[in-house]
């Protein structure tokens, strides 16, 4: 599914108006009506059907006008708020208010503050809508707006907002004053980056895109952002249709571990194997073998040179090269560390390696010592998996607070250093050489803790041994990664679940989601 900022839909709005002829009264009705086609799904069950609504002056109010007339026509008791004076309503806005009955609309009434608001017992109703801002949000709330979120979100009840929660900028994310905490939010053509992106996506609650008639050439030429979700992953969860043998379905190397961190070794190569991969290969300094060996069953383990306190040796470089013979992928740096011996063998491997690189940790803080290093031309891909602080350090600079400000910074350092880059955080962001983004929308808290980035890195490596596209394979790999866990936390709860427990969980992330999005897919007992 693509996801758009606020002024790509404005403009297919006005595209739609003026190129296909579509009239804004017809869009706003269509607005309208599937959001009371929601509202019947989601609270039709409600005893008493007294809802409230809160129209702003612009198109957002007017979907909130057609709102009233449409519920009032399925016998609701509906009480109007018209957070503006009757004369600033404009266009089609105000043709929808003519429709309704002439005392039901209630307006705010000159400069003075809205005096019925606070005569409005909020908690008389039985739902609220907040149709009082959407797209054409511009500024901080303040005055009865602000009055108004204070009132519905302290009000107990549940809440539908139309577009997006009034307060929260569409195209970042952002709480502009204070927003609006929907439980169900209606959104029109596609999701947009305010729904997706914290804080706006905790305020947004239950999203539902609904088609409202934008044509679909608009939808498909309109820049935008892939947005990772069951539905866009669906058709990457059938695995490469290969011959079924182990040696089918590739032949990871790892190169990871040092003293104290045989855990992250370990880690990437079982996750490579819960991913799917025929075969693993992990090589280690040499005192931590016999760790992995019983840390890992199904990966096959290398020593290699070390020093004489378990971390890699630069001897290892020619170990590691002969180990590339056979392999579909290597991936380097879950556990390793960063003296200036480590530091030297990552560098030269990534100048050496001629299979697809995925380079994690303490390996992106061996890039970051000299970036010139990235400028490499290689003939196969490269993928960086950074969280925030290790992007900082590739970047030389502190990282932008909000997910907004990441994206176009990931994008310029993808292209530039033409390689994949996954930056993890809440929303992980993926950007590709060729420019294109995509955000992931599973995973929860619970994966804040440590070991979940090798993992990460052992599902993406497994996925592009399989031979998964690389953009595919880091897409599907933070999708399912992040799915996983969601899993996890459903049976476990957030707190305290493991980066072994979301490994555990990746055959059976992947079975119940290609039982639930492709009916050919086989049917499991
Ligand atoms: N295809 C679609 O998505 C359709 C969307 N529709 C609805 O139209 C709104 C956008 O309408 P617009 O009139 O452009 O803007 P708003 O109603 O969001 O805002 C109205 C008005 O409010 C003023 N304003 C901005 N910021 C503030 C603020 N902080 N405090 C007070 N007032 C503010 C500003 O002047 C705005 O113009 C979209 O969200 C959908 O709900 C169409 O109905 C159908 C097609
Ligand atoms: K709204």
């Amino acid at each position: 599914m693509k996801i758009v900022m606020s002024q790509t839909m404005q403009e297919m709005d006005r595209r739609t108006m003026e190129e296909y002829g579509i009239p804004g009264l017809v869009l706003m009705e269509n607005a309208g009506r599937c959001c009371v086609e929601e509202i019947i799904r989601h609270f039709g069950h409600l005893e008493e059907k007294r809802v409230l609504i809160l129209a702003g002056k612009g198109n957002n109010g007017g979907d909130g006008h057609v709102i009233a007339r449409l519920l009032l026509g399925q016998g609701w008791q509906v009480t109007l708020l018209v957070l503006a004076e009757q004369e600033q309503i404009r266009g089609d806005a105000a043709a929808n208010l003519e429709l309704l009955p002439h005392d039901l609309p209630r307006f705010r009434t000159g400069e003075a503050e809205f005096s019925s608001l606070h005569a409005v017992d909020f908690r008389q109703a039985d739902l609220i809508v907040d149709a009082m801002l959407g797209t054409g949000l511009n500024s901080d709330l303040g005055g009865v707006y602000r009055e108004a979120v204070q009132l519905i979100n302290g009000s107990g009840k549940p809440v539908m907002a139309v577009d997006i929660p009034s307060g929260i900028h569409g195209s970042s994310g952002r709480i502009l004053g204070s927003a609006v905490k929907a439980d169900l939010t209606v959104t029109f053509a596609c999701p947009k980056l305010g729904h997706v992106l914290y804080p706006g996506a905790e305020l947004t609650g239950r999203l539902v895109v609904k088609d409202i008639g934008i044509p679909p050439a608009l939808l498909e030429q309109a820049p935008g952002f892939q947005y990772l979700d069951e539905e866009s992953m669906a058709p990457l969860l059938q695995r490469r249709d290969r011959q079924g043998h182990k040696g089918n379905y590739g032949h990871c190397l790892f190169i990871a571990g040092s003293t104290g961190k045989s855990g992250a070794a370990a880690l990437c190569a079982n996750a490579a194997v819960r991913a799917g991969s025929g075969l693993v290969t992990l090589g280690v300094p040499e005192r931590l073998n016999p760790i992995l060996e019983v840390k890992t069953t199904e990966a096959m383990t290398v020593p290699l040179p070390d020093s004489d306190d378990g971390h890699l040796s630069g001897r290892a470089f020619h170990e590691i090269v002969r180990l590339l013979e056979g392999r579909d992928v290597l991936a380097i740096g879950p556990g390793i560390d960063r003296r200036p011996e480590t530091v030297e063998l990552v560098r030269n491997l990534a100048e050496t390696v001629e299979l697809p690189l995925v380079i994690d940790a303490d390996g992106l803080n061996a890039l970051a010592t000299d970036m010139s290093v990235l400028k490499w031309n290689r003939s196969t891909a490269t993928v960086l998996t950074p969280h925030p602080g290790e992007m900082a350090r590739l970047l030389g600079a502190p990282l932008p607070s909000e997910q907004a400000d990441r994206i176009e910074l990931c994008r310029d350092f993808a292209t530039s250093y033409d390689v994949y880059l996954v930056l993890k955080g809440a929303r992980t962001i993926i950007a590709s050489p060729d420019g294109s983004i995509a955000i992931n929308s599973s995973g929860n808290p619970g994966m804040a803790s440590g070991g979940m980035g090798d993992v990460l890195t052992g599902i993406i490596a497994s996925l592009i041994g399989q031979g998964y596209e690389v953009r595919d394979a880091c897409c599907l790999g933070v999708f399912i990664h992040g799915h996983s866990a969601d899993l996890v936390a459903r049976d476990k709860g957030e707190v305290g679940i493991t980066a072994t427990d979301v490994a555990e969980m990746l055959p059976y992330a992947r079975k119940k989601l290609m039982e639930r999005n492709s009916p050919s897919a086989i049917r499991y007992a």
